[in-house]
């Protein structure tokens, strides 16, 4: 018999020390060569996240946090109170009821992992029972579990919610998107895209809106922030001064500004921060005795548009024969609070008329192509009851870095209360970075594109000429 090693000969019969001594360059050998292909995988890890930070994600970091998700998942779900069961909680023990936490949990599935640019997406299929809202609040956690900078969770699938991963911030960014879009595309109004309304009813090809879309920066899941006044015709922007309102206000009336639209500005301010679009813009109200009889214009074209559409049998403006349509209106306030601010008898009654003006634009306008941005450091019920009216209409909400709870929650709180939290940690260091509606992802922190104000005032000149002339409205001297 070969004298064995006596340690190993019980538990691995044949191991033998001369048989160790043979093997051992070939060990040897194989720890070298999997050192190597170690370092060898780091340094390219290394290279590729340096060069190119995509091929590495798919190649690398991908497949690093499928893993991470994975094996996290129990426990998250376990502390997070993710879990479901496939019991009933209550039973009956001898005479008595008892209700309990199930000792078996069901964990809910987590499926379709996918890599995506910005980082992945998932699907959670839910238990019978289970309702979307621990996940929404459970964001956070999964983030923190996983490493990445955000989680954001959609809920308005039945029995699913879907993730959106995202590893990092990238809004945050030292590179500023290329001019060529920031400006607008070609003024010609061929590009069209559908409308809510005519999915009601559609008359003839020609019945289709304008393309009202303003691109005005890059969302976090690294589409384009675009500002559809097809899809929600009237928005609130709120920013603390310095967020970035003006800037984003800019970038989408460059794009606006090219096509046949008219633009009438409304800002009490004096007129400081509009006035520079003054030659683009068919009326500009400097303060509010002004903007009362300029919101009253309006409505009045707005009634004027309501008895042509019922001549020829239209419901809305795009139904109308294009030689007797209206062009569309986009009417900018900037500074809401101005509006309703009241120090005497004459201010109430001035403040009424000009409220109740913008309120009716809103309430009427959609369908008559008469669009209200509305834009304040501050939204707050303090206002009066008519600013809640107001906010009901105003479908399409921006968030900026603002100052108070109350303006966020007045911004966002009623449609999207999970944006509430994303919206108090903007960073206020990183300006015209906001949250945002976006039609099918509920809401989306985004940030605008950087228009210098020698840009701006480029574009205007260049669309000057455009501007139409509305009824009952003077444009301003330039
Ligand atoms: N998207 C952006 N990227 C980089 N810088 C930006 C961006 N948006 C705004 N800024 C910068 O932030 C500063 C404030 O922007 P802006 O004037 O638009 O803010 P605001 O909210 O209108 O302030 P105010 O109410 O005081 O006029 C400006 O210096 C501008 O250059």
């Amino acid at each position: 018999m070969t004298p064995g090693f006596p340690g190993f000969a019980p538990e691995f019969p044949g191991v033998t020390l001369d048989r160790l001594q043979a093997w051992l360059p070939t060990i040897g050998r194989a720890a070298v060569v999997l050192v190597a292909v170690v370092v060898a995988l780091v340094a390219v890890s290394r290279l590729l996240r340096w060069k190119a930070p995509r091929v590495h994600w798919y190649v690398f970091g991908f497949p690093l946090l499928r893993l991470r998700m994975r094996r996290s998942w129990r426990h998250l779900c376990l502390n997070a109170q993710l879990t479901g069961t496939d019991r009933p909680t209550t039973g009956q023990l001898g005479p008595l009821l008892v209700k309990g936490q199930p000792i078996m949990p069901v964990l809910p599935l987590l499926r379709r992992i996918r890599p995506r640019s910005f980082g992945a997406t998932a699907v959670i299929l839910l238990h019978p029972g289970q309702v979307p809202e621990p996940f929404v609040n459970a964001a956070e956690a999964m983030a923190h579990a996983w490493g990445v900078h955000a989680v954001r969770v959609d809920a308005r699938l039945r029995g699913r919610v879907r993730l959106t991963i995202l590893t990092a911030d990238p809004l945050i960014s030292e590179e500023t998107e290329p001019a060529t879009w920031q400006t607008g595309p070609s003024p010609e109004p061929a590009a069209v895209t559908s409308h809510p309304l005519d999915a009601i009813e559609a008359t003839t090809p020609s019945a289709v809106p304008m393309d009202l879309a303003a691109k005005v920066g890059q969302r976090e899941d690294g589409q384009r922030w675009v500002i559809d006044l097809v899809t929600f015709p009237h928005w609130l922007i709120a920013g603390a001064t310095q967020s970035g309102k003006s800037t984003l206000i800019n970038a989408a009336v460059a794009q606006w500004a090219t096509r046949p639209v008219a633009l009438v500005g409304i800002d009490c301010k004096g007129g400081m921060e509009l006035a520079p679009h003054a030659p683009r813009l068919s009326a500009l109200a400097t303060d509010r005795a002004e903007a009362a009889d300029i919101l009253a214009a309006l409505v009045a074209e707005t009634q004027r548009r309501m008895g042509l559409c019922r001549q020829h049998g239209a419901r809305n403006i795009w139904q109308l024969p294009p030689l007797v349509r209206p062009v569309p209106v986009v009417v900018i306030v900037d500074e809401l609070a101005e509006l309703y601010l009241v120090a005497s008898r004459a201010d109430k009654d001035e403040a009424l008329r000009a409220t109740t003006n913008l309120l009716r634009l809103a309430q009427l306008g959609a369908a008559l192509g008469v669009h209200v941005i509305v834009a304040g450091q501050r939204v707050g019920s303090d206002f009066g009851p008519g600013v809640t009216a107001l906010r009901a209409q105003l479908a399409g909400r921006i968030c900026l870095r603002v100052n108070d709870e109350e303006t966020v929650k007045m911004t966002l709180g009623d449609l999207y209360p999970d944006a509430v939290d994303a919206a108090q940690q903007i960073d206020p260091a990183v300006k015209g970075i906001a949250v945002t509606t976006a039609d099918e992802a509920g809401w989306i922190r985004a940030r605008s594109v950087y228009l210098s104000p020698e840009e701006s005032a480029a574009v205007i000149a260049a669309t000057a000429h455009l501007a139409p002339v509305l009824p009952g409205l003077t444009p301003p001297t330039a």
